[in-house]
């Protein structure tokens, strides 16, 4: 797993070193950590020496991360160019820059677009003009630079701990900001890093380690992904004396008539990532068209069978189809069942959800859903606001409802009703399609029906992710969220790199099932 913490708890993990008089060496490890990964940046387009390096440097700690690596660069053979922002940067760091050979220059009023020009073409651009001591984005010269260097598209752009302007805590992004090919980040991923619109702004996030790894892992992540290794060990998996019952059976109320292909998407993907039996309740002509994709499935008019866990909402339109759901939700929370509950079924709530009611919404029906709360307050909520702070309100959502919440998006969030929250972005842009959302609520539909009877007492498989029992639901939508993504990068990949439909990233769920299955030595079923 990967943590990623608070610009806060980085610092409050650095002062006991601080206070020992250790800040010199972190900033020398960190500055070596950001000059080998420029070089390494570099090199894979030309050769280091004669290449040229400009840092944009801040007057904080940040700007003297920056100044020591462009001063080690200098001295591997580069062409060093320093912008100062401030009239006061880090002075021992200016000093071994000067020493170097680097060249300075001084940003004040009126030259930003001479100064963007002059170091837009250069082999590569560190930015190092904020850090975890920002408080609020760009002002004044240090913004018009950068927004003229934005303009002129820089040849390669390495933040230096994260992108100026960026909110480490939040991921949230005062503009402008010069978006980064590369962040190289210190001591541990900030959660500004891995939740949009940050994330969005950050390119490949590098970790340098500087010494304060082994104290984090005491800190309470901010957010949390998963890779692959916790994906496969996640996935369930059939016993030998498995059978279709036992497997997990998934009810769906999803699709209408106006909406048909959102039911034959949900089952068709449901069936496709593992589950024993899907059983379909809809209008007879929709039940047609999904037995036409999924022989494999059942179809009943009004109330299926016995079932583990619900799909719920998707493409949900028309008095008929909504009273279906509605039964379906009142049948589960009686029941005590896990539910995905997307689209349509999201006015659906009741008072208080349990954790094991997975709410899916993109960020326009959570801005709904939110101002429907009563706890809510008196000032809307907007799309705009949901996508400028997706980490908070999809927190807050969790909080109100008392249900799982997964927000759709490049980054997709979920957040469990206790606060714990992870993110996965595994996907492409590509997957901004159509039925994509419907093929999502038919994997996590399968996942909960196969998991709904073991995963409190599955101990094995959320090892080593540190959860308490009740945000393992949370955990296991951040599993389907990235199944997903991988099965949307996978399609597009066979596709050199091409658009696709949410068909083709439906074909390509086992696929990645397996392969997720056999990177963790899984025998097969
Ligand atoms: N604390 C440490 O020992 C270490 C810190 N490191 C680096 O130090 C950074 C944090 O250093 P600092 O605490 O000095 O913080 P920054 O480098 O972010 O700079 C903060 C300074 O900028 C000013 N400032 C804040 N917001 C501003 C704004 N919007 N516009 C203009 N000026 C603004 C503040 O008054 C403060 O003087 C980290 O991001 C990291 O790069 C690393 O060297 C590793 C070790
Ligand atoms: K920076």
């Amino acid at each position: 797993m990967i943590s990623a913490f608070t610009g806060q708890q980085i610092r409050d993990t650095e002062q006991p070193l601080l206070d020992a008089g250790e800040g010199a060496v972190l900033m020398q490890r960190a500055a070596y950590g950001l000059a080998q990964a420029v070089a390494r940046e570099v090199k894979t387009r030309r050769t280091l020496a004669g290449a040229s390096v400009t840092v944009l440097a801040g007057k904080g700690n940040n700007g003297g991360d920056g100044l020591f690596a462009a001063a080690l660069l200098a001295r591997r053979g580069m062409r060093a160019t320093a912008v100062l922002a401030a009239a006061e940067v880090h002075q021992q760091a200016l000093a071994a820059f000067a020493a170097a050979g680097g060249r300075t220059l001084y940003l004040e009023p009126g030259n930003a677009e001479e100064l963007a020009v002059l170091c837009a073409g250069d082999d590569a651009i560190i930015d190092a003009l904020l850090g975890t001591g920002a408080r609020g984005g760009l002002r004044g010269p240090s913004a018009e630079l950068v927004a003229s260097l934005q303009e002129l598209r820089p040849r390669l752009v390495v933040a230096c701990d994260l992108p100026s302007g960026l909110d480490a805590n939040t991921g949230e992004v005062h503009w402008p900001v010069l978006e980064a090919d590369v962040t190289v980040t210190f001591g541990g991923v900030k959660a500004g890093l891995m939740t949009d619109p940050g994330e969005g702004c950050a390119g490949r996030v590098h970790v340098v380690e500087i010494g304060i790894e082994e104290s984090l892992e005491s800190q309470q992540p901010e957010l949390r992904r998963l890779t692959s290794r916790d994906v496969g060990a996640v996935l369930p998996h059939p016993g030998r004396r498995a059978h279709k019952y036992s497997r997990g059976v998934l009810g769906v109320v999803a699709g209408s008539v106006r909406f048909a292909g959102a039911a034959v998407l949900g089952v068709h993907a449901a069936a496709l990532a593992g589950a024993g039996m899907v059983r379909y309740a809809g209008p007879q002509t929709v039940g047609q068209l999904v037995l036409a994709q999924t022989p494999e499935a059942l179809w009943e008019p009004d109330e299926p069978g016995r079932v583990q866990a619900w799909l719920l909402g998707s493409g949900v339109d028309g008095k008929e189809q909504l009273a279906r759901a509605k039964d379906a939700a009142a049948a589960a929370l009686a029941a005590d069942l896990p539910v995905v509950v997307d689209a349509g079924a999201l006015s659906l709530l009741p008072e208080r959800c349990p954790p094991h009611w997975i709410l899916t919404p993109h960020a326009g029906e959570l801005a709904t859903l939110l101002d429907s709360l009563p706890s809510t307050g008196e000032v809307a909520v907007t799309r705009d606001d949901v996508e400028s702070r997706p980490l908070h309100f999809v927190r807050q959502a969790a909080e109100q409802t008392g249900a799982t919440v997964l927000l759709k998006g490049a980054t997709t969030l979920v957040a469990s009703p206790s606060g714990v929250v992870f993110s996965q972005s595994e996907g492409t842009a590509w997957m901004a399609t159509a039925g994509s959302g419907d093929v999502l609520g038919g994997v996590l539909g399968a996942l909960l029906a196969q998991c709904a009877e073991t995963i409190k007492d599955d101990d094995g498989a959320y090892a080593g992710l540190g959860l308490d029992v009740a945000d393992r639901w949370a955990a296991l939508a951040a599993v389907a969220a990235s199944v997903h993504g991988r099965a949307g990068s996978a399609a597009s990949a066979e596709l050199a790199g091409g658009p696709i439909t949410a068909s083709a990233i439906m074909a390509a769920v086992p696929r990645v099932l397996g392969s997720l299955n056999a990177e963790c030595d899984r025998p097969r079923p």
